[in-house]
């Protein structure tokens, strides 16, 4: 049987702003940094080590597993940063404020926007600023496979191959891994994972800091999954989750 555990980054600054965010690399709150410290503290205290730790190229999900890997004592872990764990691209709706996106457009179609699988939001223009055609954290990659939105189907679609080239070989390899990544790449390597349709991925939603411990089999199909940490909080701040993208 395998381990393996992922981690929503910490709150953000435009978790706390209740923007869409996407590939906007914004940093923690105070927050979210209590929150990435107190992962830490549980996978120490549940007794967890690591061999190798995977997160994007967002700093919220490297500075939470930062923190998480200082509470553990273990800043030597050898880290493997990969944009193919980036959240979900937001497209033309990144900085905009959730709430009033769902005022302007309805809850159904933020709904539709944040958590459907393959409707992407609408996106940005070429010439856009917000675009990441210029970030030299992407100068590896063709500009073609730099998005300008994504659906969660085209999320999947590049969290994939991340998974089958260089994660599974790894877990099968015998190395214990932590991933620190975002919501929507969760809920893409989560769907993948747990088979779960296109439909019922509507309904998943992922805390920020709360470790999530999934057990595989020998072919890395999952036996179990649960979050560690207190249940009434992790439902509580799912269910924060997916309040944001309503009206108020
Ligand atoms: O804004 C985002 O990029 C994501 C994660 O914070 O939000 P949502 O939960 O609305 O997909």
């Amino acid at each position: 049987m395998y381990k393996i555990v992922f981690m929503r980054h910490g709150e953000s600054t435009w978790n706390l702003e209740n923007r869409f965010t996407g590939w906007t690399d914004v940093d923690l709150t105070d927050k979210g940094i209590a929150e990435a410290k107190n992962a830490g503290r549980v996978l120490r205290e549940a007794g967890f080590t690591f061999d190798l730790a995977y997160t994007s190229v967002l700093k919220r999900a490297i500075r939470t597993l930062w923190l998480a890997m200082d509470e553990m004592d273990m800043m030597w872990l050898p880290v493997r940063n990969d944009w193919r764990l980036n959240e979900r691209h937001y497209g033309a709706l990144q900085g905009l404020d959730k709430a009033e996106t769902a005022a302007k457009f309805g809850d159904q179609q933020v709904l539709v926007w944040r958590r459907s699988y393959d409707t992407p939001p609408p996106a940005l223009e070429a010439d856009d600023p917000r675009t990441s055609f210029a970030d030299p954290r992407y100068a590896c990659l063709p500009p073609a496979s730099i998005p300008l939105t994504e659906c969660l189907k085209d999320t999947v679609a590049r969290v994939l191959p991340a998974w089958n080239e260089e994660i599974a070989p790894a877990i099968r390899a015998g190395k214990k891994i932590l991933i620190s990544a975002h919501g929507n790449s969760l809920r893409a390597l989560i769907k993948m994972l747990d088979n779960i349709s296109d439909e019922d991925i509507v309904g998943l939603n992922i805390p920020n800091g709360q470790p999530l411990v999934y057990e595989l089999d020998e072919d890395l199909k999952p036996i179990r999954h649960y979050y560690l940490g207190d249940p009434e909080a992790i439902a509580a701040a799912v269910a924060a989750v997916a309040n944001q993208g309503k009206a108020r």
